[in-house]
């Protein structure tokens, strides 16, 4: 390949006289400017040879393709590259000269047609697929909308509601269930593609098969007016459930119109709001997440040393609680022969259940088979001694926070453990090299923190130490990828870089209710934000045990910047401990509704007299925008401080952490990527002002303070950092 170009196609033209266009880009065969300007190219030449009869357009190395490539939108943005003329790919290529081409042409679909991929395959006039290749439009995932003709030919192949359930929630088909929707003509196995799609191509020539072009059909829209009220419904689902994106809006305006209008000013529409919705901020925000969250797993010192993952054939973990039993149910379900060990019978009973339970709800839900919850159980097997860890490949160890417990349990790991063997801890705050303090194997200690529930939490911290080696990263790294979560490499400290950042947001809090601001107000801001829910019901939903624990550490650990609240131990001593009790911040009924308590004034003015903070008239009237900033700017400050001592080697990392451990919301492209769309100027003037009239809690770290003086990037790369990984 021209290493000046990104991707290219190639044609060869058969003495069946039929041309087959191969889209080459790997990894996932991405449709670049490249390839479209190369494809545009071939197909002029296809369509004024005489040799040529028909076209068959298919991808390199068994997939057809992941769709545009994403990274022109970034250029686009950057402004490094000219936006092509509004519809030149949808409507003058993939319209005008594919599908209106009097030859036809045939995809032949191999492992995934995703976005852009699905959509020249729906320009096509027939498709053919290998079985359980993805097919589907996840281009709102991404910020923009399916752009090259997507909106006009899914519900054109599938129904508006089908293609409606597509596009909204970017989920894919596999080929089978496409098959059954019409949007896939014949499934075949690989071996048979190629020739069944030349031959279906020239079938279409010789009037053997239909020569269907996908943007005039009608069969499967429904009446006018039935559309319509489809069309209503789906607005008030987005308005609700993504009432801070207006891409899935524009998105329906273009279906909308091409079912009110016809397909020709349908094509126009999506081309018009195709192109707007790459400027929009959210799409910013949800591109950065896509490559960010890819970026995890390059760990520079670590995954650019040609390390091979070692296979982990087998893992124990210790202790069957809450975190336990989850992460043995994450294992199991990705096929790990685990080793649960517990104190007792009776606890080990306990956690085994858990996992059980876990399952059991997906067998409830109809998402697990009964004979796939049983071969996924006989994968579990209980101890109450080491005996069985003679072989394992890795430990996790679960156990309650206590330091001197988890030093006895690493100690007696080393005697049981093969040489080879990881081993990792679940701890949430504690020094990691305080826990393997009385053994010879700094080497193999690592963290692998877990959120609540294992199972279903999607990021895993890998914490490192200064002696974890780089292979048992990498092992980890690879474990983390087969278990389905996104991992993120940090260095070890209080807290590492979740707790770290999860702190401030509800100190910020307790702080401003104090002083006198409403906290359900506050959580309403919150949740309008973007957030899963405000911190106030968060505290609920963790419990005050464990919001005490924590605050515990972080006041020995950070004790110049804590705020030190005293609301929640005040409820905790009335026995109101959050959602589990039934009483927090809120009180909860039978169905675990959240409603407010008018009780908690009465805890609320406790907490003011002991701390001998007074109801500030500017907090107690604070605007939605000023409540966010005044919860998350210390957020950005401390992560600051974790990006500035090298907890995490890359700001983009501290974005995904905060979306996936957090809940950030991820149009807003994470902490740092939200920061910097604010501006570091900003953000220090108002912390720098804050700390000057409420105190150290608001403070700018020093790494705010030199790039906020000059306004620079936040997640600009660290120059001198002492990296702790
Ligand atoms: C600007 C356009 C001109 C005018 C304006 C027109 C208006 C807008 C037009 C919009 C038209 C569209 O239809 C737009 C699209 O098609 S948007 C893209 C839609 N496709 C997707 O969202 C798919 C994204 N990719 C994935 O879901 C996965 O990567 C998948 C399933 C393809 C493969 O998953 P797997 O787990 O196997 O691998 P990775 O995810 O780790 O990916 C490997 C590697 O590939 C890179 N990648 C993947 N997809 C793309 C892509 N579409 N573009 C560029 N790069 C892609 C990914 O980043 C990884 O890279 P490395 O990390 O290995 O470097
Ligand atoms: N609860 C949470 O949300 C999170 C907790 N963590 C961390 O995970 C660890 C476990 O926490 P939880 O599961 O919440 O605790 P838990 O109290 O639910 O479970 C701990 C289990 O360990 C068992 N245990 C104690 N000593 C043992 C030993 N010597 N051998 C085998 N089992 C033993 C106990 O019987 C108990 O069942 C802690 O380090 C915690 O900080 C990490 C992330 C989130």
């Amino acid at each position: 390949m021209d290493s000046r170009t990104k991707g290219k196609t190639v044609m060869e033209v058969g003495s069946d006289g039929v041309a087959v266009i191969t889209l080459i880009n790997p990894p996932v065969n991405s449709l670049s400017f490249d390839v479209l300007y190369n494809l545009k190219s071939n197909y002029e030449e296809a369509l004024s040879r005489n040799d040529v009869k028909a076209i068959v357009i298919t991808g390199a190395k068994g997939k057809f393709s992941g769709g545009f490539d994403i990274s022109g939108f970034g250029e686009i943005q950057k402004g490094t590259r000219k936006e092509p003329k509004v519809g030149y790919i949808s409507i003058d290529i993939l319209t005008d000269l594919l599908e209106a081409a009097r030859k036809p042409s045939v995809a032949a679909i191999d492992g995934l047609a995703l976005g852009g991929g699905l959509e020249l395959s729906m320009a096509c006039h027939a498709r053919i697929s290998t079985p359980g290749a993805q097919l589907g439009l996840p281009e709102l995932q991404l910020g923009v909308i399916p752009g090259f003709g997507g909106t006009q030919r899914l519900p054109r192949l599938v129904g508006l509601t089908k293609a409606l359930e597509m596009i909204l929630t970017s989920k894919p088909v596999r080929a089978e269930e496409g098959h059954s929707l019409g949007l896939i003509d014949a499934v075949v196995p690989s071996a048979e593609l190629l020739t069944t799609a030349r031959r279906w191509a020239l079938d279409i020539v010789e009037r053997r098969k239909p020569w269907i072009s996908s943007v005039l059909k009608t069969d499967k829209l429904p009446p006018l007016g039935e559309a319509r009220e489809i069309l209503k419904f789906a607005r008030g689902q987005t308005r609700k459930q993504a009432p801070n994106m207006k891409h899935p809006l524009m998105c329906l305006d273009a279906l909308e119109t091409g079912i009110v209008s016809g397909p020709r000013a349908g094509l126009e529409k999506e081309a018009e709001v195709g192109s707007q919705v790459i400027s929009l901020d959210t799409t910013k925000g949800l591109i950065h997440v896509f490559f960010s969250q890819r970026g995890t797993v390059k760990v520079p010192g670590v995954t650019d040393r040609g390390l091979i993952p070692r296979k982990i054939k087998k893992v124990a973990i210790i202790g069957g609680g809450l975190m336990g039993s989850g992460i043995a149910t994450a294992l199991i379900l990705s096929n790990y022969p685990v080793i649960l060990k517990e104190v007792n019978e009776k606890f080990l009973e306990a956690g085994i259940g858990r996992v059980k339970a876990n399952l059991q709800s997906r067998v409830r839900k109809g998402s697990m088979s009964k004979e796939k919850f049983e071969k996924t159980m006989s994968l579990l097997k209980g101890s109450l001694d080491y005996e069985s860890f003679r072989d394992v490949d890795m430990v996790i160890e679960a156990v309650i926070e206590n330091i001197s417990l988890k030093q006895q349990i690493f100690a007696d790991l080393e005697k049981y453990c093969p040489q080879h063997c990881i081993l990792a801890s679940n701890t949430s705050t504690i020094d990691l090299n305080k826990i393997g303090e009385r053994t010879k194997s700094q080497d193999r200690i690592v963290g692998a923190h877990f959120f609540s529930p294992a199972h279903v939490m999607p990021l895993l911290e890998i914490v490192r130490t200064n002696h974890t080696s780089a292979q048992v990263i990498v092992d980890l790294l690879d474990v983390g990828k087969k278990i389905k979560k996104t991992p993120v490499v940090v260095g070890n400290c209080t807290g590492f870089a979740v707790n770290r950042m999860f702190f401030p947001y509800t100190q910020a809090a307790m702080f401003l209710v104090e002083r006198g601001a409403d906290p359900y107000l506050i959580d309403s801001a919150v949740s309008k934000f973007g957030m899963p829910m405000g911190p106030f019901r968060l505290c609920d939903l963790v419990g005050f045990g464990v919001a005490i624990a924590t605050a515990t550490q972080f006041i020995e650990n950070f004790p110049e910047r804590t705020y030190k609240s005293m609301i929640i131990p005040l409820m905790q001593e009335d026995k109101r401990a959050g959602e589990a009790t039934r009483k927090g911040f809120y009180l909860y009924d039978d169905k675990r509704k959240a409603k407010p308590d008018p009780e908690l004034k009465k805890y609320i003015e406790k907490a003011r007299s002991m701390s001998g903070a007074n109801v500030d008239p500017k907090l107690v009237k604070l605007s939605e925008k000023e409540i966010i900033e005044m919860t998350f700017f210390p957020v950005v400050n401390e992560a600051c401080r974790v990006f500035a001592e090298g907890i995490a080697v890359k700001a983009a990392d501290l974005d995904i952490a905060a979306i996936f451990g957090m809940g950030f919301p991820p149009y807003r492209g994470g902490i740092m990527f939200w920061a910097d769309s604010i501006g570091s100027k900003y953000i220090y003037s108002r912390l720098d002002e804050w700390s000057k009239t409420y105190g150290d809690f608001f403070k700018p770290c020093a790494f705010l303070a030199e790039r906020g003086s000059k306004g620079a990037p936040l997640s600009a790369p660290v120059e001198q950092a002492r990296s702790r990984l």
